[in-house]
């Protein structure tokens, strides 16, 4: 059962949006493919490029709304003007194939899963600064000028909740923080050198 699971087998990572989560987790999905990360349903619009059933199940208001009604979302919450959540299934038959599972949720959901499942690994990513934030926000040009300053909002408050995770990462260098949370994961490598 998902409630026995092993310390570490479900790692919820958290952050700010533009903080490098979605680069992170593409990196360390690409270094460990056993990995196994969630995907989320979401009724936000797909950006350029986004696949359906790969980057999120894009679904309608109406439909996430009875997913929720049919208690098939294991966490949800709404996030600058959508929601997101992590369906159940996938993610319990993972763990049970003690398969380690990653879910890249917002503050709310990471809320949830530490009430549901205190077992899980949980990690905050934390920008170098504010103003750094914003600008990889505004570089990567993803979302609109009133968009971002909705995330921009919510990564105050979210950063302010940093402490209640179990480890925090400050994604500066992009390698140390990726060798970091490799290191979270697996305790027992040794510093794995990332040149090419
Ligand atoms: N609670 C919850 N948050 C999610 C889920 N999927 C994604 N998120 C979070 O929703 C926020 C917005 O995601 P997204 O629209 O992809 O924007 P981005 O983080 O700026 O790339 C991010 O903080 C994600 O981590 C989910 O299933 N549940
Ligand atoms: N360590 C880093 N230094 C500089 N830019 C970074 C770093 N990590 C990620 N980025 C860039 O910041 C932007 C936001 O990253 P992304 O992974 O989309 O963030 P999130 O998923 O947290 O919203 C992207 O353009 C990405 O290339």
């Amino acid at each position: 059962m998902i409630q026995a699971l092993e310390t570490g087998k479900l790692v919820v990572i958290t952050g700010p949006s533009g903080v490098g989560k979605g680069t992170l987790v593409r990196s360390l999905l690409k270094r460990h493919p056993d990995i196994y990360l969630s995907v989320s349903m979401t009724t936000r619009s797909p950006r350029p490029g986004e696949v359906d059933g790969t980057d999120y199940f894009f679904v309608t208001p109406e439909k996430f709304q009875n997913l929720i009604a049919a208690e098939q979302l294991l966490e949800w919450a709404q996030f600058a003007g959508n929601y997101y959540g992590t369906p159940r299934a996938s993610v319990e038959e993972k763990v049970k194939q003690g398969t380690l599972v990653l879910l890249e949720i917002e503050l709310e959901g990471a809320r949830q899963i530490r009430a549901s499942f205190p077992q899980a690994m949980r990690l905050f990513i934390l920008p170098p600064s504010m103003s750094e934030l914003e600008r990889r926000l505004r570089d990567r040009q993803s979302e609109s000028p009133e968009a971002i300053t909705r995330r921009l909002n919510r990564a105050t408050i979210e950063i302010e909740a940093a402490d209640e995770f179990d480890v925090k990462i400050v994604n500066d260098d992009f390698d140390r923080a990726l060798a970091e949370i490799e290191s979270v994961l697996f305790p027992g490598l040794p510093e794995l050198s990332l040149q090419p």
